[in-house]
């Protein structure tokens, strides 16, 4: 089968880490800020940055909406750090113009490991990724308060969530495509490449 396509969202944040964790996880990584581009793509990355920004700037770039739609069509979305704060149903705490695309019912606390420590690194045990734990690196990041009854627990640290699964979506609080570790990018092509199967039976 040919690669997946998997887009990144482009409008802030570290668009360039995700790319190449992409293509070393084997998809054609594109970086995305138009609704045009947004229709090419089979998946779609939402970066780590500022979550407030990103969600202006997704409104600002008409990206919100399709974004939605797509997502709510069954599009695969794997969100890290702030793109987790993006795929939260809702946010705690949001500042104010803050919207989310949402898609994984759940309640994230923004900035939740921050007070304690900006930013740090922990060996995080996945379901679903095998071998060694992941090495976890935690900016300024969000946890899970708590998820609904379709989204699926993949990982805790410190007694939070802060990897969660729900059908199409994927979050993480953290940042692999930080690390030289591309298995949790591995696993997103993975159920990019299963929608599409299943789309083509
Ligand atoms: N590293 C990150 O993505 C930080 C997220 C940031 N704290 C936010 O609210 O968007």
């Amino acid at each position: 089968m040919t690669s997946p396509v998997v887009g990144v969202l482009a409008l802030q944040g570290d668009v360039r880490e995700h790319l190449v964790a992409l293509a070393t996880a084997d998809a054609v990584a594109r970086p995305v800020r138009r609704p045009e581009e947004l229709a090419e793509v089979d998946g779609i990355v939402l970066p780590g940055g500022e979550s407030t920004t990103i969600s202006k700037l997704a409104v600002l770039f008409g990206l919100m909406e399709p974004l939605r739609a797509r997502v709510r069509e069954g599009m695969p979305v794997y969100g890290t750090c702030a793109g987790m704060i993006l795929l939260a149903d809702k946010i705690l705490d949001p500042r104010s113009g803050q919207e989310t695309v949402g898609g994984i019912d759940m309640i994230v606390r923004r900035n939740a490991f921050g007070r304690q420590n900006e930013s740090f690194e922990a060996a995080v045990d996945v379901r679903g990724v095998e071998g060694d734990p992941v090495e976890g690196v935690f900016i300024r990041a969000p946890w899970v308060e708590s998820v609904g009854a379709r989204a699926e627990v993949l990982a805790e640290y410190d007694g939070h969530i802060v990897a969660v699964r729900q059908e199409n979506a994927l979050a993480t609080s953290f940042h692999p495509e930080l690390t030289g570790d591309h298995r949790m990018h591995a696993l997103f092509v993975d159920m990019v490449r299963a929608k599409l199967m299943a789309g083509s039976l």
